[in-house]
């Protein structure tokens, strides 16, 4: 149950974030939080990471239609007892939904997050983003880890 709850906050959090974007900054308008390296700008993608599959709506409908139902699926099964994992889940179940929404409401997933590692301009992200890729991070760690106590 606990694993419903971290998934609705991310996505109450990511949806409320998205909100004040589109209500505060017009389309391309930029504010700098940290100088060189992070700033809030306001951004549309039609696709995927990098933009990838622009405008591919459906295949972006089928894919996360999966991976929720492939989540779900893991965690009555496998993730039981097991919180990294569950946690892992719901951060990607959370970020996962979050796009959703905006993909089936708006068309376009909204992007904010700008920031400029080692000066490279890292693609636009947002808070659905983030909890995906955290997720899956730890996921990963979590499955490397599994494979090593196995040996
Ligand atoms: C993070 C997954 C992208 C997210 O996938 C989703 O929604 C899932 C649930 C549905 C997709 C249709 C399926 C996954 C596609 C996999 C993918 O794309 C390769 C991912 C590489 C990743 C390593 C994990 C690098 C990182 C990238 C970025 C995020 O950095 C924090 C840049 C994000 C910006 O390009 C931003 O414009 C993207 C926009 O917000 C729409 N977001 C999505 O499509």
């Amino acid at each position: 149950m606990f694993f419903y709850i971290i998934a609705l906050l991310i996505i109450a959090f990511d949806q409320w974030t998205k909100w004040l974007i589109v209500k505060n900054f017009t389309l391309g308008e930029s504010m700098t939080v940290i100088e060189d390296f992070l700033y809030i700008t306001s951004h549309r993608n039609t696709g995927a990471a990098w933009g990838i599959l622009e405008g591919q709506m459906w295949f972006f409908y089928l894919i996360t239609v999966i991976v929720i139902i492939g989540i779900i699926y893991y965690m009555q099964t496998h993730a039981k007892g097991k919180w990294l994992l569950q946690l892992s889940l719901a951060l990607i179940l959370g970020g996962a939904i979050g796009n959703f929404i905006d993909r089936l409401w708006r068309k376009e997933v909204v992007d904010f997050i700008h920031t400029f590692p080692f000066g490279y301009n890292f693609p636009i992200f947002n808070v659905a983003d983030s909890s995906l890729c955290i997720g899956v991070v730890l996921l990963l760690i979590q499955m490397i880890r599994e494979e090593r106590e196995v040996k």
